[in-house]
């Protein structure tokens, strides 16, 4: 296929901007489905995107669409997510494209992941492309969305396209836009295979299936491939493009983006970023990849039956290959027994692979509360790791504690400013920045990462109703005057509940703590007590008291239907307990730290 003809583009976005009803209306206009096929929203494929909204996976559909000029272009359309937690995702598809549509919603105007996946594709190099959408809302004001993306990204968008992906206008112009104003790719047909993974995931049928855009030379079935980097070597089964359904191709060469199947069947030797080259012409130097990402938050998995360790592991592994970001490795509760403490990119993500694994690993789990990762200085020197709170030295030995400190980068309107400023100050933040531009307000702050991935984005979305957006990036680790707060069942130290906190709401928050978890722990055949501790002082202290009174008591004489629906319920709920000691300790106790608010 000639590269002159091929265009490969990615749409930008901030969440909720229209990027995914903006992909399915341009697969749409290129015949790619039918009308039944389309479905709500395409691009989202698994389930669990379609009920949360969110597009997770960046998918692809490569799509055939007659120009103006008479001339038919083969357009490879890459789709990216749009929330904070996955912008390592929305870089990885931009490597594989020469252009990138930067869709803004013309009735909210520029928000925190506009400018952060627009100076994404600028380093990249990538052409990026103004779109105004809905412009079918009464409240759209393209003219004003126009001068802010002018103002704040530096771009020109007088000529902006102004669409609606609801209703359709614009569509046809965006399509000619792409042709016009994206590059053609520009590799070398006849040079040694180049292909980058820019994602990978496990299907139960054909095994490893890898998404590649080809760099230099041609790739086709039957040939020898090597991976670059792992050095692996496979046979390649079936090339092809999703349109979006996935097609076989005889070919995929220089310039085009689409699937490689070569029978893989262990995980690890198809590593998303690696070079895949031919076996018997390989090329001489491997594409540059992807920086490697760093998980920022860490909780412990832990299977409810201990038995599923095992079937945890292999889970995790599947879903790993599948989410790069996913890090994961054994460990040890005395509370909980064994299980995995994992790395996450923020609590987003965390929720989404809790619950990936529950639905489609059938797992069921305990999770604790999520925590960052501190830096410990040693009296003796040594510098440690921890991302795990009950795994933190004794404080005789500790010469400091540091905190990851990030830029957050706010946009809100005018009104809400106020109300954004007092949350961040309530977050132990030190502004940087504050920037007014037309309505939207910039601001900039240098906070706590603990402090953010408990319940900051929440918060900061309740206090602006929805307006204000957030992106944010670790800048440094800073020494803090952190402790460690464990809580106590029935005297008992339940390692799984420690957390680090700043000593000024330490009390506080160890009170409440210990109050939700009253609240939490269901009744037992005894009373038990919860205390929060800090060192060897007990700073709150709360009692359940013991039942009395057997459930079932109340139906008696009832119908048995009613008796029977009684214990299923109790037997349902019992599934979400984890016997530590002799008490039942429900799921929602372990994260109870989440829904302690600030004084
Ligand atoms: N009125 C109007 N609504 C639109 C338009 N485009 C998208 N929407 C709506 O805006 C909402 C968000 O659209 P999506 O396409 O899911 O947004 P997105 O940017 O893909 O969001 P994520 O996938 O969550 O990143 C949906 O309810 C769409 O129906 C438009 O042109 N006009």
């Amino acid at each position: 296929m000639s590269q002159s003809l091929i265009r490969n583009f990615s749409i930008i976005a901030h969440i909720d901007h229209g990027k995914s009803t903006l992909a399915d209306r341009l697969i749409q206009s290129c015949g790619g489905l039918s009308d039944r096929e389309m479905g709500a929203q395409v691009l989202d494929s698994m389930d669990l995107e379609k009920e949360r909204g969110i597009t997770i996976k960046a998918q692809t559909a490569a799509l055939t669409y007659k120009a103006q000029d008479g001339k038919t272009y083969h357009l490879n359309l890459i789709d990216t997510p749009g929330h904070v937690d996955f912008s390592y995702e929305v870089s990885r598809s931009l490597s594989a494209c020469e252009g990138a549509l930067l869709v803004v919603d013309a009735s909210q105007g520029v928000e925190a992941q506009t400018v952060a996946n627009c100076y994404t594709a600028i380093d990249l190099g990538v052409e990026v492309i103004p779109v105004l959408n809905k412009i079918d809302l009464p409240a759209a004001d393209p003219d004003r969305v126009a001068e802010e993306i002018e103002d704040i990204v530096g771009l020109d968008a007088s000529d902006a396209v102004r669409a609606s992906a609801k209703t359709g206008i614009g569509i046809a112009e965006i399509l000619e836009v792409v042709v016009k104003q994206v590059p053609p790719p520009r590799g070398d047909e006849s040079a040694p295979l180049k292909a980058l993974i820019i994602d990978s995931w496990f299907d139960n049928y054909v095994g490893v299936v890898m998404l590649v855009r080809v760099f230099d030379g041609v790739l086709k079935p039957k040939d020898k491939i090597r991976f670059m980097a792992s050095g692996a070597q496979h046979l390649t089964e079936h090339v092809g493009v999703f349109t979006p359904k996935a097609v076989d191709r005889p070919s995929l060469s220089a310039g085009e983006v689409g699937f490689v199947i070569a029978g893989i069947k262990e995980l690890k030797s198809a590593q998303v970023g690696d070079t895949i080259t031919l076996l018997d012409r390989p090329a001489a130097k491997a594409l540059p990849g992807f920086k490697k990402v760093q998980s920022q938050v860490f909780a412990g998995l832990y299977p409810i039956e201990s038995h599923d360790f095992e079937a945890l592991r292999d889970a995790l592994t599947k879903l790993q290959l599948n989410d790069a970001a996913l890090q994961f490795e054994p460990e040890v509760s005395q509370a909980l027994g064994f299980g995995f403490r994992c790395g996450f990119l923020g609590l987003l993500h965390m929720d989404i692979v809790q619950e990936r694994l529950e639905r489609e690993y059938n797992m069921d789990l305990i999770t604790t509360a999520p925590t960052v990762v501190y830096e410990v200085l040693m009296k003796d020197g040594s510098l440690l790791k921890v991302e795990n709170p009950s795994k933190l030295p004794e404080l005789s030995k500790i010469e400091e504690i540091r905190e990851p400190i990030i830029t957050a980068t706010i946009f809100v309107p005018e009104e809400f400013v106020g109300n954004v400023i007092t949350l961040c100050n309530q977050k132990r933040g030190m502004q940087v920045n504050m920037q007014y531009h037309g309505r939207q307000v910039m601001l900039v702050y240098n906070l706590p990462m603990n402090e953010v991935v408990m319940d900051f984005f929440d918060k900061l979305k309740s206090t602006s109703r929805g307006y204000a957006s957030l992106d944010y990036e670790f800048k440094e680790y800073r020494p803090g005057d952190l402790v460690k707060l464990d809580i106590l069942v029935n005297n008992e130290k339940v390692d799984a509940l420690s957390l680090i906190v700043h000593r000024a709401t330490s009390v506080y928050r160890g009170r409440e703590l210990a109050s939700k978890m009253r609240e939490m722990i269901p009744r037992q055949m005894f009373d038990v007590a919860v205390q929060a501790a800090i060192g060897a002082n007990i700073i709150a202290r709360e009692n359940i008291k013991a039942l009395r009174k057997n459930v079932l008591a109340k139906c008696y004489g009832g119908d048995i239907s009613r008796k029977k629906k009684l214990l299923e319920k109790q037997k349902a709920g019992k599934r979400r307990m984890k016997q530590v000691g002799n008490v039942e300790i429900p799921q929602e106790a372990f994260l109870a730290i989440l829904q302690v608010s600030d004084k």
